[in-house]
């Protein structure tokens, strides 16, 4: 399989208040092929988010490399940031928070097409298309966040996400603040995106009955490290690691 993100030895550590050094996480190293959807697992304050916020350059990364299509992007600054932003794009647990409050859902989506030299209608014309695309009506276009449920506020994120044609979604805990139908809604809804539009996925959850449902392979964390790492068949079927097997058990 051809590798889409590859993550080496990468590494975090943060400073406390107490002056000494937290490792939030620690040499973490693996790869993510084209058209793959890979799960990250692990307890709160695992390093999961961490993690993703180093590989979308949200967070500066202490040592380590991140290659995404090859390109070594791990100090990637300015231009350089806009383009690797144009192949991968992170999906955030509270949608609402990721939108501004004071702007309607349609500039939200509209604006990244905008800042890529799209002329005002068109970019609002592909707004339109695109919430189609996410299961939303045009009427959409002109809400608030506040005025939209967190499942269609979810699927507006997915769409703004979607508008610059990203090869890598990063989904940080996308579905956890939603109800069960509606997550099984947005999962269908990614599985179908990934279809049309061949794309890969990181997905971050601690719900393991939605990764098996939806991922391909998964990473298990614990403490900032890789504990275990198999496709989602091998690793529920069959854990190795006593912290996956508790992870097992605690959801059983
Ligand atoms: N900016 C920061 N400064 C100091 N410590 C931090 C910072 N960000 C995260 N941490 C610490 O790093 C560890 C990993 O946090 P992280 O948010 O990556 O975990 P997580 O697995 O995503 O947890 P959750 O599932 O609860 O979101 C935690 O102990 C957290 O307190």
């Amino acid at each position: 399989m051809r590798t889409l993100l590859r993550v080496e030895h990468l590494t975090k550590d943060f400073s406390t208040h107490g002056g000494e050094t937290y490792r939030a996480v620690d040499d973490v190293s693996f790869s993510l092929g084209f058209h793959e959807k890979m799960a990250v697992i692990g307890e709160s304050g695992s390093g999961k988010t961490t993690l993703a916020r180093m590989i979308t350059r949200l967070t500066e990364a202490t040592s380590g490399q991140i290659f995404l299509e090859e390109e070594n992007i791990t100090r990637a600054k300015g231009h350089n940031l806009r383009n690797i932003y144009q192949k991968m794009q992170m999906v955030f647990q509270m949608p609402v928070d990721s939108f501004d409050s004071r702007r309607r859902l349609g500039d939200g989506i509209a604006e990244s097409l905008i800042n890529r030299g799209m002329k005002k209608a068109e970019a609002w014309e592909e707004a339109e298309r695109l919430l189609g695309e996410c299961g939303l009506g045009k009427e959409f276009l002109t809400r608030y966040p506040h005025e939209v449920s967190g499942g269609q506020c979810q699927r507006a994120a997915i769409a703004r996400a979607l508008a610059i044609q990203p090869k890598l979604l990063i989904l940080d805990e996308a579905t956890s603040a939603l109800d069960m139908t509606v997550q099984k809604e947005i999962l269908g809804l990614l599985d179908s995106l990934q279809e049309d539009r061949d794309m890969s996925y990181l997905f971050i959850c601690h719900d393991l009955a939605l990764v098996q449902a939806f991922c391909d392979r998964m990473i298990v964390m614990q403490k900032g490290k890789i504990v275990e790492e198999g496709t989602t068949d091998q690793v529920i079927r069959h854990p190795k690691h006593a912290y996956t097997k508790m992870l097992m058990d605690s959801v059983l």
